[in-house]
Formats: C-alpha cells, structure tokens, sequence
C-alpha cells in the first residue's frame, strides 16, 4: 500500500517542473530540457521508452526498475511542456476504468 506522500509524488514533481520551465534556473536537468524544447524532450522519452524495454527484456528487477522512473519522469517533463496536467491524463484513465 503507498504512502500519501508516495500518491501525492508525482503531482508535487508535476509542480516542481511547472516552476522550472517558468524560471528555468542553472544547473537544472529540466531546465535544459525545457531550454531544448519539445523535439529533444520527445527524443528523449522515446530513448528511455526503449531502454524500460531493454531491461524489461532482460528481466533485471532493479533495472527495469530504474529505468521506468527515467521513462515517467521524462513523460511529466513533456506533458508539462505541452502545458497537459496531469490530472487531465488521470481523468482519462479513470474514464477507461470499468471498476
Ligand atoms: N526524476 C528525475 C530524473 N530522472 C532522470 N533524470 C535525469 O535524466 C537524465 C537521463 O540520463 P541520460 O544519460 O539519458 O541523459 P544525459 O546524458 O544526462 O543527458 P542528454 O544529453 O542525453 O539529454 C539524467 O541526467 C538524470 O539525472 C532526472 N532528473 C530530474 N528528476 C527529478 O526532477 C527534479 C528536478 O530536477 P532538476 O531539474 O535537475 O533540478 C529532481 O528533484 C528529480 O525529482
């Protein structure tokens, strides 16, 4: 069972991101990202798409593991640039839900 802080991660990274494209601060990953724009942010989710594949494949627990965090991480940082909250992409899912 997760912890609220453990729910409640993703909506404050979602937060965190919001801020950093807007002040774009030195030193920050997302800021370069965001500096690079949605070509290079794209590429990047489909890089590490392939690379939760490759570990999936490869039935490495702690890497498949590590490499999905990559993968949701770089998903939030390109929702974010296209200014989709993520609450829209979970309304959508629940709408899927037949429970
Ligand atoms: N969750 C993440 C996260 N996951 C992965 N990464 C970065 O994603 C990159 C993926 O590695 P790669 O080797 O594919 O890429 P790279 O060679 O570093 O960079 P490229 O030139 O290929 O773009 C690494 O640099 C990781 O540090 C992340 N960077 C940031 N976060 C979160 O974002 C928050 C804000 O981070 P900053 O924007 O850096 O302050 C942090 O507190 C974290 O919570």
């Amino acid at each position: 069972m997760a912890t609220k802080e453990e729910v409640e991660f993703l909506y404050d990274l979602e937060r965190l991101l919001v801020t950093r494209r807007i002040e774009k601060p030195k030193g920050s990953y997302s800021t370069k990202l965001f500096k690079k724009g949605i070509d290079k942010i794209a590429q990047k989710l489909g890089e590490e798409a392939v690379e939760t594949i490759i570990a999936a494949k490869n039935k490495k627990d702690a890497e498949l593991i590590g490499e999905t965090a990559d993968l949701i991480y770089h998903m939030l940082v390109l929702l974010v640039e296209k200014e989709i909250p993520l609450d829209r992409v979970i309304q959508e899912m629940m709408l899927r839900s037949k429970k």
